[in-house]
């Protein structure tokens, strides 16, 4: 099976073109003010027209509340939502039965104790992402260009799809892949210049580097 990449914290037509003509399997999209790639309704809604049909398009929030994820939804009209907080699997349970939409939870990680909830997320999500676990003082749960230590989930015993970011670039990922046997790989800040602010050669150079792995593939 194919690595399936996903360039996350898109804001741009311009950026989100070279995403889709590098072949981004899923462009993710960030909803949570705090962040310097956040984007607002408008502008979800030109994006999504852009990308519909040529990637998934996942709708990144954290902590929403049904007005603000049924806004996005009928913006950005998105095929899967990303959890980005502290939703707990009640939330989720809740989340698919009022929307119907695929979940991807992201679960925080720096040691193995943080893989604790991991069976309650699996039986309702469709997939999860590991990513790495915030520092207490940050601004946002991610996106902050810091990798986890791989090495967590080296015998991890997952039957759900999962991907894994945080601190991925076009240098380290096939090692992340090589580690987690991860299905996907996601990235935000290492194909950007400043945050915030994505940089065509750096996406075109990760697709690539990403590419290059399939062949390490397991899930
Ligand atoms: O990108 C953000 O600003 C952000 C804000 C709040 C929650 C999550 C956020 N980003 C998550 C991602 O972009 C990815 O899923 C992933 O964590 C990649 O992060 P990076 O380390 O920057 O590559």
């Amino acid at each position: 099976m194919p690595l399936l990449v996903k360039i996350c914290g898109l804001s741009t037509r311009e950026t989100l073109d070279v995403a889709l003509e590098g072949g981004a399997d899923m462009v993710g999209f960030v909803f949570f003010p705090p962040s310097p790639r956040h984007i607002g309704l408008e502008t979800a809604r030109e994006l999504g027209k852009q990308a519909k049909g040529r990637a998934v398009k996942v709708a990144l929030t954290v902590d929403a509340d049904d007005a603000t994820i049924e806004n996005i939804i009928e913006t950005l009209r998105p095929d899967i939502l990303q959890l980005h907080g502290k939703e707990t699997t009640a939330r989720l349970r809740d989340l698919k039965q009022k929307f119907g939409l695929p979940l991807m939870k992201a679960l925080p990680v720096e040691t193995a104790a943080d893989l604790a909830p991991l069976p309650g997320y699996a039986s309702v999500a469709d997939r999860i992402l590991f990513d790495a676990r915030a520092p207490k003082d940050a601004t946002r749960p991610g996106g902050l260009g810091a990798p986890f230590d791989w090495h967590v989930l080296e015998n991890l015993d997952l039957a759900l799809p999962y991907m894994v970011s945080g601190g991925l670039n076009a240098e380290n990922v096939t090692e992340a892949v090589r580690v987690t046997c991860a299905g996907g790989v996601d990235v935000s800040s290492g194909v950007e210049r400043a945050p915030g602010v994505k940089d065509p050669e750096l996406i075109r150079a990760f697709i690539r580097a990403a590419r290059a792995t399939q062949e390490l593939m397991v899930r």
